[in-house]
């Protein structure tokens, strides 16, 4: 896709977005909502026309202001979130639809409905219809009748949404491996980082209609392009730090800049807040949250800053503690991670 652009009245939905999906990868679209991940998937699908810009798929042209080709003739299959199953067909009659409007061959049908239910582990439930399915059923046949015609590329729009907690870790374990053993190009809309962070080769996080970052998780997390990916991508705290304290704790240039500017400001996150430090900053417990491997404290500092930490044991609500930050993030200069051994903030 290259400087697409889509606007619908006077609401710019998308604007200049540029990005090349290389075959065979499994690329995530995530941000809030409203923030263009499911009109990209519909231009590229061929529900929607670009106002600007262009669609590629290998050297094929499919789409520009000027031109469209059709979202039959694509060779992409899309899933949705309310999987869109016909009720009166059952799980076959839904799966061999397309073909049947492709006017495909009856023995030709038989044999490929065949393969993608025995695909998607639902040869045993041909028979039935939708209603008595479950919803991680429902979305096999939908993913079955989206393989059934071939495509060369997969689009998935929140196909998890609405299904349970646990059901959607198995069907992520699902997709995950479906991906790595057909190799499909994959093209998955959410707006849960943890899906995308779990299931994709790389994400392209979105934030009003434009691109902010396109990376591996692993980059995303360690190394966003800014505090709206940094807050997106995993829990964090943006502190304020002085010229007080930098001296003591941190080294090098990134001390001798916190020095010249007098404070500055660090994004640092929940793993590297260490509570109960003798003499560390002064702050309150102002809520404990127990999530099975770790509680998930809330922190107030004596200046009003929040902070987000994480312990192995319960401190109630109200105590006190002193806290040191082992890692922060520079989002002043460069954006560049400034590590301290044993960095205090400083609040005031
Ligand atoms: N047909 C339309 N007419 C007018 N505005 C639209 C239309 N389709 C989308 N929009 C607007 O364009 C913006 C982007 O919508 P889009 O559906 O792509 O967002 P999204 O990121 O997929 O959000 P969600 O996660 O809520 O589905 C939104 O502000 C939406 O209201």
């Amino acid at each position: 896709m290259t400087a697409l652009a889509k606007h619908f009245g006077q609401h710019v939905a998308l604007e200049g977005l540029s990005m090349t999906i290389e075959p065979g990868e499994f690329v995530a679209l995530l941000g809030p909502s409203g923030c263009g991940k499911s009109t990209t998937l519909r231009l590229l699908a061929g529900f929607e026309t670009p106002d600007h810009g262009e669609i590629y798929l290998g050297d094929q042209r499919l789409s520009s202001a000027q031109m469209q080709v059709p979202p039959e003739q694509r060779r992409m299959g899309m899933v949705f979130q309310s999987y869109a199953l016909w009720p009166h067909l059952s799980v076959a009659g839904n799966v061999d639809y397309p073909l049947r409007v492709q006017k495909v061959a009856s023995s030709e049908r038989r044999r490929r409905v065949e393969a993608v239910l025995a695909r998607v582990d639902m040869t045993a439930m041909a028979g039935r219809y939708p209603r008595e399915l479950s919803g991680g059923q429902r979305q096999r046949v939908a993913l079955a009748r989206c393989l059934v015609s071939q495509p060369a590329v997969i689009l998935l729009d929140e196909p998890l949404a609405n299904l349970d907690r646990h059901l959607r870790a198995s069907m992520e374990d699902y997709f995950r491996d479906f991906h790595r053993e057909t190799g499909t190009t994959m093209v998955y809309v959410t707006h849960d980082q943890d899906e995308a962070m779990a299931l994709a080769d790389r994400v392209a996080v979105m934030q009003a209609g434009r691109l902010k970052q396109f990376a591996t998780p692993e980059t995303l997390y360690h190394q966003p392009v800014d505090v709206d990916v940094a807050r997106f991508i995993g829990q964090g705290s943006i502190v304020h730090l002085t010229r007080a304290a930098a001296g003591e704790w941190l080294t090098g240039s990134e001390a001798q800049r916190l020095s010249d500017q007098g404070r500055a400001r660090g994004f640092v996150r929940p793993q590297h807040v260490v509570t109960g430090v003798e003499g560390g900053l002064p702050a309150q417990v102002e809520r404990c949250i127990f999530r099975g491997e770790r509680h998930v404290l809330s922190l107030r500092l004596a200046d009003g800053q929040s902070l987000t930490a994480y312990s192995a044991a319960a401190q109630p609500s109200g105590s006190r503690t002193g806290v040191a930050i082992e890692r922060l993030w520079g989002l002043e200069a460069g954006e560049r991670e400034v590590k301290g051994a044993d960095a205090r903030a400083s609040a005031g």
